[in-house]
């Protein structure tokens, strides 16, 4: 069980600022009592324990300066207050806890500021050892030093004499400061996890359970098989040295039967030779039969003889042959010729067809022409003409005629040109005159139309002059 041995306290409500001013309060076994007149500071006292163990200000400190001595009744423009706890922890080790805070005098209020704690431990040694941090994590260290929760720290051990009554508060609020004493809502949620867990690992537990059967079945049968695959090896290994065996007694039977392998293909080889020359012999047999048949006069002189003949027979039909290669290839050459003969053939018959047209629209333009010569005669009195033959003679007389009578109506022409040109003059003179008249007459019946109007508007001025 944790322990409080001493506390001191240094510039918290009426508790001065200064060192020589810090108060150091002594705490017995089993008990202590603080007694003094009102406003001494035994509350003060309460609260410093409260707040140097749990971090919590008293209420109503909200503003600064209410739990850290006022900087006005110090004189001073910041003051700072320091606690410091000397206690044995549950473990028994001395430990040493100090929170420190400084109140600042703004224009119109007092600022608070929490400054870093630290703690300080001596081990079974006597060495010191201090873990400076942050006030949230002083808190969770202090409860865990103490072995007191939080709430019974605020609500049973250190309980403010303003917050006293809450024993007497209402139904929710009560059960809610019971719930955080007692921690049973922590409670309640450690056992429903708890519950959750066990189920969970129940059903694990079943999974594994089946699991473990079929894992012995499987065990079973793998043993069951390893001895299944053991005989198995035993009599692999036997038959393996049983095949070793077989193996050296065939070596020497596979030599021989390879020895007759190669005889055998010997003879068969010899067989199908055989085979091949009897039938050649039978083929040519058969051919000096034929030959014998169609043989007229026996050759009746010797081998050599017969191998001249042949011979002398062999140049001849050599010479044949020569010859016949000439003829195919005088043979080629006169198609060839033949072939351009053809073409040029064909060539020229297309040219008479062209050459025919040409002289039958010539004879057609011959006979147009003596027509024309014919009625050209007739109308310009050309004699010899009608009737007869137009041959090249009358033809150039013809174009003489015509030549002749052409140059007579170009004078002719010519001279009715200069009269039509001498007419056109004296006509030109007289339109001249004429339209001058015009002009003239023009005028006068302008003058005499101006004057009638004047000499009509005069006697009636709404008649209408056309
Ligand atoms: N911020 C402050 N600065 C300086 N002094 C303060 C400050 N706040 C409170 N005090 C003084 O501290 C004293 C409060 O003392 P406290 O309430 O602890 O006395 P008490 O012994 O518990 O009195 P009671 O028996 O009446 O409860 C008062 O004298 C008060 O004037």
């Amino acid at each position: 069980m944790s322990s409080i041995d001493k506390m001191s306290v240094q510039g918290i409500r009426s508790f001065g600022p200064d060192d020589k001013e810090k108060q150091i309060i002594q705490f017995f076994t089993p008990l202590t009592l603080i007694l003094g007149p009102n406003g001494t500071g035994k509350t003060t006292v309460i609260e410093a324990l409260k707040y140097i163990t749990t971090g919590v200000m008293p209420p109503g400190a909200t503003r600064g300066g209410a739990f850290v001595h006022d900087p006005k009744f110090a004189n001073e423009r910041e003051v700072k207050a320091q606690i410091r706890l000397q206690f044995h922890d549950v473990s028994g080790q001395m430990t040493i806890v100090q929170r420190s805070m400084t109140a600042t005098q703004k224009l119109k209020q007092v600022t608070l500021k929490t400054l870093d704690g630290v703690i300080t431990r001596r081990n079974a040694a006597g060495e010191k050892k201090s873990i400076s941090s942050k006030c949230a994590e002083i808190d969770k260290e202090m409860i865990t030093a103490l072995g007191v929760s939080k709430p019974v720290l605020e609500n049973v051990i250190f309980c403010h004499q303003e917050e006293a009554n809450w024993p007497l508060s209402e139904g929710k609020q009560l059960k809610d400061k019971f719930d955080d004493i007692f921690a049973s809502t922590r409670y309640v949620k450690a056992l429903e996890t708890i519950r959750k867990l066990k189920m969970s690992q129940d059903s694990t537990v079943k999974e594994y359970r089946i699991e473990t059967t079929y894992l012995k079945q499987h065990k079973d049968k793998a043993s069951q098989l390893e001895g299944d695959l053991n005989e198995v090896q035993s009599k692999l290994i036997a038959s393996k040295e049983s095949v070793n065996s077989i193996v050296s007694k065939l070596d020497p039977i596979e030599n021989k039967l390879s020895q007759i392998g190669a005889k055998s293909d010997d003879i068969y080889r010899l067989q199908n030779n055989i085979t091949k020359h009897t039938s050649e012999k039978k083929e040519m047999e058969r051919t000096v039969e034929e030959l014998q048949k169609n043989i007229e006069n026996e050759f009746q002189g010797s081998v050599e003889e017969l191998k001249r003949v042949l011979a002398e027979f062999q140049n001849k039909v050599q010479e044949r042959e020569d010859t016949l290669s000439q003829f195919k290839q005088q043979s080629r050459e006169l198609e060839r010729e033949c072939e351009q003969l053809n073409k040029k053939k064909s060539e020229l018959l297309l040219q008479v067809g062209k050459l025919e047209q040409e002289a039958q629209v010539h004879d057609d333009n011959i006979t147009k022409r003596n027509i024309l010569i014919e009625q050209f005669a007739d109308k310009y009195q050309f004699e010899g003409f009608s009737g007869c033959e137009i041959t090249d003679e009358k033809y150039r007389s013809f174009i003489e005629n015509v030549r002749n009578k052409l140059e007579t109506m170009v004078t002719e022409g010519k001279n009715l040109k200069v009269d039509f040109e001498e007419k056109e003059k004296k006509v030109q003179l007289k339109i001249d005159e004429l339209k001058e008249n015009k002009t003239k007459l023009e005028q006068s019946e302008h003058i005499k139309r101006n004057m009638m109007v004047r000499s009509v508007g005069k006697k009636c001025p709404y008649s209408k002059v056309d």
